[in-house]
C-alpha cells in the first residue's frame, strides 16, 4: 500500500512527561478495579459499574467531543461512535475488553489487583489481557482529541463486559444493534496475536503474526450412567472407571494432524527469510519438507496448537461419599479446533476414539473455526496494520498472517465485515503467554507507552483515501 496522500495534518506521536504518568496510572487504575467475569451469570456487575465510572473521569474529552456518540450496551459494554469527516470512507472497529479472568492471590509476586509498578513493570490481571488495549485505544483517542484532530474516516470502539464468558450480552448485542443500522465494516482489528520474541528455536528475530482467523471450539461433557451401590462389594467397572478410561484415550490419541491446510503454510513461507540456513531452505521448501517440519511443531504445546484440533480437560466431577459407588460420572473437553475442520468432523473422531456407547456426549458449546480474512495487498486492514507495525517497530522485519488459538470477542462479528484482524502490537515472550489467564501477568511501561503510541499513529493511518494498491511490496 502507498503512503497515506493528501493527509493534511499528521499529528506526531510524541507525548510529555505529564502525559506519560497520567497514562501509566490510568492503566493501573483500571487493573485494580477486579472486573472478574466467573461464567455468563456470575460477573463482578459492581466492579464493571464503576469501571464505566472510571474510563468516564479518566477520558473526559472523549466523553464530551461531539462527534463521539457513547453507548452502554448490556448493561456494562460500551459502544463508541467516532463519527468522520468523510462519509463516503467505510468505518472500521476497534476492540478490547474490560473483564478478567479470576486471580487467586496464590503464586502472585504482588497482589493481583493491585496494579502495583515494579521495575519498570505495572503488574496484575488483565495487563496483557486485555485492559491493556482498552485503556490503550481510549488513551490514544483522548490524546488525538485533545491535539484538535478530527477523523475523516469514521470509526467504533467496541469495549466488551463478558468475552471471558461468551461475549454473549456484550459483543452479541452490539453487533445485533449495528446490524440492525446498517453498518457495514470496513475491517475489526481486536486482541489476539502479538509481536512474538523466542517462541521458535534458532528464530532469533521477533515477528508480528496479525491472526486472520481463529480456532473453533468445542465444550463437550461426557457422561456415564451406572447401577450405584455400597462400595464393599463393587462391580467390575464403574461410572468413574468407564469415563476415566474414555478420557484417558482421548489423551493418548491427538486429533490428526492438519500441517499443510490452513493459513499456517502462508506463515511459515512469510518466516522463511528470518532463518538461518539450512532451516531457510527447509521452510522455502514445505513441499518437500512440510512432514519434517510438521513433525518438529508437534513437539511443542504452544506450536502443537496451531497443527490441529486440541482437547483440554477441564473439570471432573464424580462421586459424594467415600464409600458409595456413584451413579454417574462427568467431565468436560475443551476441545479448539483446526481451520480445515468443523464441528461434526471432529465429534465424530472424539466418538471413534471413545468408541464406548456407555459414554454419553453432551455439546455444550460449539462454533466452527471463524472465516479467514484477506491479508493480500488490497486488504486494507491488514495492510494498515503492517503500514503501523513497520512504522512503530522498525526492527520487526516480518509481519505474517496466522491463526489465533484462543477465541476473541470479533467472533460475533462476521455479520457486518469478513476481514477481522487479531493482533496486540505488544511483544510476547514464552513466559508472557504462560502468564495470561496464568500467574503474574504484567506489562513493562514502555510497551504499553508503544501500544498507546501504535494506536495513537494507527487512526491517523486509517483515514487514508487510498486504496492499497496491489502487487507493491514497499509501503
Ligand atoms: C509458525 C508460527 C510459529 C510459532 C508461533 C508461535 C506461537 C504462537 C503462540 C501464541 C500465540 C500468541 C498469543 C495467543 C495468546 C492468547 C490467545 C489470544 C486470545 C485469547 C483470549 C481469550 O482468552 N479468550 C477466551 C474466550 C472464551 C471464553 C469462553 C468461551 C469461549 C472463549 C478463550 O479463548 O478461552
Ligand atoms: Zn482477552
Ligand atoms: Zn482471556
Amino acid at each position: 500500500m502507498s503512503r497515506v496522500k493528501g493527509r493534511e495534518q499528521h499529528i506526531p506521536s510524541h507525548f510529555s512527561q505529564g502525559e506519560r504518568f497520567a497514562m501509566k496510572e490510568a492503566l493501573k487504575g483500571a487493573i485494580q478495579i477486579p472486573t472478574v467475569s466467573f461464567s455468563p451469570d456470575d460477573i463482578n456487575t459492581t466492579a464493571q459499574a464503576e469501571f464505566g465510572e472510571f474510563i468516564r473521569t479518566v477520558f473526559p474529552t472523549i466523553f464530551k467531543t461531539r462527534f463521539i456518540q457513547h453507548e452502554v450496551i448490556g448493561e456494562y459494554s460500551h459502544l463508541f461512535t467516532v463519527q468522520g469527516s468523510d462519509p463516503s470512507l467505510q468505518p472500521y472497529m476497534l476492540m478490547a475488553h474490560s473483564d478478567v479472568v479470576p486471580a487467586p492471590d496464590e503464586g502472585w509476586e504482588v497482589p493481583p489487583f493491585s496494579g502495583l509498578e515494579h521495575d519498570g513493570f505495572i503488574h496484575g490481571r488483565g495487563t496483557l489481557d486485555n485492559k491493556n488495549s482498552l485503556m490503550a485505544i481510549l488513551q490514544a483517542l483522548e490524546l488525538l482529541l485533545i491535539r484538535n484532530y478530527i477523523p475523516r474516516r469514521s470509526f467504533f470502539i467496541a469495549l466488551g463486559h463478558d468475552e471471558e464468558v461468551s461475549g454473549q450480552n456484550g459483543a452479541q448485542k452490539i453487533s445485533a444493534l449495528l446490524q440492525a443500522r446498517g453498518v457495514k465494516l470496513a475491517f475489526i482489528v481486536d486482541e489476539g496475536n502479538f509481536i512474538l520474541d523466542g517462541f521458535i528455536p534458532y528464530l532469533k528475530k521477533p515477528f508480528a503474526m496479525i491472526a486472520v482467523s481463529e480456532k473453533g471450539a468445542i465444550d463437550l461433557k461426557l457422561q456415564v450412567n451406572m447401577t450405584p451401590g455400597h462400595s464393599s462389594a463393587p462391580p467390575k467397572e464403574t461410572s468413574i472407571g468407564i469415563l476415566a478410561a474414555a478420557i484417558s484415550r482421548l489423551e493418548q490419541t491427538p486429533l490428526p494432524n492438519m500441517f499443510g491446510s490452513g493459513p499456517l503454510k502462508t506463515t511459515l513461507q512469510e518466516l522463511a527469510n528470518e532463518f538461518p540456513f539450512p532451516a531457510n531452505i527447509v521452510l522455502r521448501n514445505l513441499w518437500l519438507f512440510g512432514p519434517l517440519v510438521s513433525r518438529l511443531m508437534e513437539r511443542n504445546y504452544i506450536t502443537n496448537a496451531l497443527v490441529r484440533t486440541t482437547m483440554a480437560l477441564t473439570m471432573f466431577n464424580a462421586g459424594v461419599k467415600m464409600n458409595v459407588i456413584p451413579p454417574m460420572a462427568q467431565a468436560i473437553i475443551n476441545l479448539r479446533i483446526h481451520p480445515a475442520q468443523t464441528v461434526q468432523e471432529v465429534l465424530e473422531l472424539v466418538k471413534n476414539i471413545v468408541a464406548d456407547d456407555r459414554v454419553q456426549f453432551h455439546v455444550l458449546t460449539a462454533f466452527d473455526p471463524l472465516p479467514v480474512s484477506p491479508s493480500d495487498h488490497q486488504a486494507l486492514g491488514y495492510q494498515l496494520l503492517r503500514q503501523t507495525i513497520q512504522s512503530i517497530f522498525p526492527e520487526v522485519n516480518t509481519v505474517a498472517p496466522g491463526i489465533c488459538i484462543g477465541n476473541t470477542d470479533s467472533r460475533h462479528y462476521t455479520n457486518l465485515t469478513t476481514s477481522i484482524y487479531r493482533f496486540n502490537p505488544v511483544y510476547l515472550h514464552p513466559q508472557d503467554f504462560r502468564s495470561i489467564h496464568g500467574i503474574n501477568e504484567k506489562i513493562s511501561v514502555q510497551a504499553y507507552e508503544t501500544q498507546m503510541k501504535f494506536i495513537f499513529e494507527f487512526i491517523q493511518n486509517a483515514d487514508t483515501y487510498q486504496e492499497p494498491i496491489p502487487h507493491l511490496h514497499e509501503l
